[in-house]
């Protein structure tokens, strides 16, 4: 069955089960209690659990998709004796394929890796707001994402830990249930430890109900996924591809849109340069995306175009 299934399908199916490890993986650096933490710039930290985690999931991928390009967020030389994960979901490997996606070979595939989403907020123990994020682009487009959330449940004893969650463009999304933001509020989520005068000047314009800073575009977007934000606001070129392809192509799958704040969709090429230098814009309902678009002020458009 495996091997007769399209190389899109076995990717997404191996991004599952890899992703999953790699929550072990982020769940044992922290219980060890050594973080290892690394200062890559200015409020941008790494840990060992970001390390380990983008050499488990690259090194997999590789293994199993030679020819394909992966673009991870760390900078490390690839170790080539990774622990092997053996399984695959099943249930995604079984999805229905997009019809333009069933004879395509690895090398036209990019894959977008976020090793360790939230990594300040994982530093902080504000754990259910980190994930790993892994995105597949074709022809410059997301046509796959997984989220996994390593911490889902972390303060319910009884309940499972952690969860995964994916989207096709085209085919649907599992792991999780849709929910609409509720109906008449405007309820804006940004970032938690990047503010900058020009983001919180965005906000301050949408004059929004109520505004959530959490961490991780990951965790953002999953909000909007579940109802409980209307959008996702961040006028500011911080976030990069690895945060934006798996959240895009999860939300495109459900109905919603992600864009910079002009309302231009990111390409994400192999060649394309890493930051989102337009900053991000995302809603569950396009509808709410296309009121945003047209409220973020001429002025903060203008200081954020990426030039
Ligand atoms: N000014 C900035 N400098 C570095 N990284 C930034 C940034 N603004 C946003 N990011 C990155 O974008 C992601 C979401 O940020 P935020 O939580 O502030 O919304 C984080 O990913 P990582 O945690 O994977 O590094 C964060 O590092
Ligand atoms: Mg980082
Ligand atoms: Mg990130
Ligand atoms: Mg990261």
């Amino acid at each position: 069955m495996a091997s007769t299934s399209p190389v899109f399908l076995r990717l997404m199916a191996n991004a599952v089960a890899v992703a999953n490890h790699a929550g072990n993986i982020i769940r044992e650096v922290m219980s060890k209690g050594d973080l290892g933490i690394v200062e890559k710039g200015v409020n941008d930290p790494q840990t060992e659990a970001d390390r380990r985690a983008q050499q488990c999931i690259i090194g997999n991928l590789n293994k199993k998709f030679p020819l394909m390009s992966i673009i991870g967020e760390e900078d490390l030389a690839q170790e080539t004796n990774v622990e092997l994960v053996s399984d695959i979901d099943k249930e995604v490997l079984n999805l229905r394929c997009p019809e333009e996606l069933v004879n395509v070979t690895e090398e036209d595939f990019v894959v977008w890796v976020d090793p360790l989403d939230g990594t300040a907020e994982y530093t902080a123990g504000m754990l259910d707001h980190v994930t790993v994020l892994i995105g597949i682009a074709h022809k410059n487009r997301p046509v796959g994402g997984v989220i996994h959330q390593p911490y889902y449940n972390y303060k319910n004893d009884k309940a499972g830990l952690g969860r995964t969650m994916w989207g096709i463009p085209g085919i649907g999304v599992g792991g999780f249930k849709p929910i609409p933001p509720p109906e008449g509020k405007r309820l804006v989520v940004t970032t938690r430890s990047h503010m900058t005068p020009v983001v919180q000047q965005a906000l301050e314009a949408l004059k929004p109900d109520e505004i959530l800073r959490v961490g991780g575009a990951g965790y953002k977007v999953m909000l909007l996924m579940e109802g409980h934000a209307t959008a996702y606001v961040f006028a500011s070129p911080g976030c990069k591809k690895w945060d934006t392809c798996a959240p895009e192509a999860i939300l495109t799958a459900m109905g919603g849109r992600l864009t910079d704040i002009h309302g231009t969709p990111y390409s994400y090429a192999s060649t394309e340069m890493h930051p989102n230098k337009r900053g991000v814009l995302a809603a569950a309902k396009s509808d709410d995306h296309k009121w945003f678009v047209e409220n973020i002020p001429d002025e903060v458009k203008q200081l954020v175009q990426g030039s």
